[in-house]
């Protein structure tokens, strides 16, 4: 994971959200917990897929993950996705979280996963995603 955020230092995709990690996310040792950052990677890829979708979406799948580095109370947080590939029905989406410390001011990558979205009807059932527009 180490050797990809070396060969990686810029955000992938475009920006979906931004917010500022603060003492209500953290876990009884006063740390953000991880839960946390995943519900909010969940909300950012969901919005992005949505477009994609034209609609309602539901999360199918996310991948392994790893947590890199830290997040500080006070960090400004940035979510990053992008569309990797889109099926009759998925989109598979990298969600990207990076950090900007107002402490040490350093810009780092906290975490990433490809997230599979499913567009589905009022129902809950599965629907095809529609062409794209140019
Ligand atoms: C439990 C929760 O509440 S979690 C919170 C929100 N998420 C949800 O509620 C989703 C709950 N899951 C579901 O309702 C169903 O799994 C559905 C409606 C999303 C999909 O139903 P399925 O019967 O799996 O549909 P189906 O087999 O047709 O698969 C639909 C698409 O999802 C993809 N898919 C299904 N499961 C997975 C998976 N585990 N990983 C990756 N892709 C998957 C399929 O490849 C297919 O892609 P395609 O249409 O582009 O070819």
């Amino acid at each position: 994971m180490k050797d990809y955020e070396q060969e990686d230092p810029i955000p992938q995709g475009d920006l979906a959200l931004q917010l500022t990690a603060l003492p209500r996310e953290t876990n009884g040792f006063g740390d953000i917990y991880g839960g946390w950052l995943v519900s909010q990677m969940d909300l950012a890829g969901t919005a992005m897929a949505s477009r994609v979708a034209g609609g309602r979406v539901a999360t199918v799948s996310i991948d392994r993950m790893a947590f890199m580095v830290p997040v500080a109370v006070g960090a400004q947080l940035s979510f990053y996705t992008q569309t990797l590939e889109v099926g009759r029905s998925s989109i598979r989406m990298l969600v990207e979280v990076w950090s900007d410390d107002p402490l040490s001011s350093e810009w780092r990558k906290v975490t990433e996963a490809v997230f599979v979205f499913v567009a589905i009807d009022g129902s809950g059932r599965t629907r095809p995603v529609p062409p794209r527009r140019s």
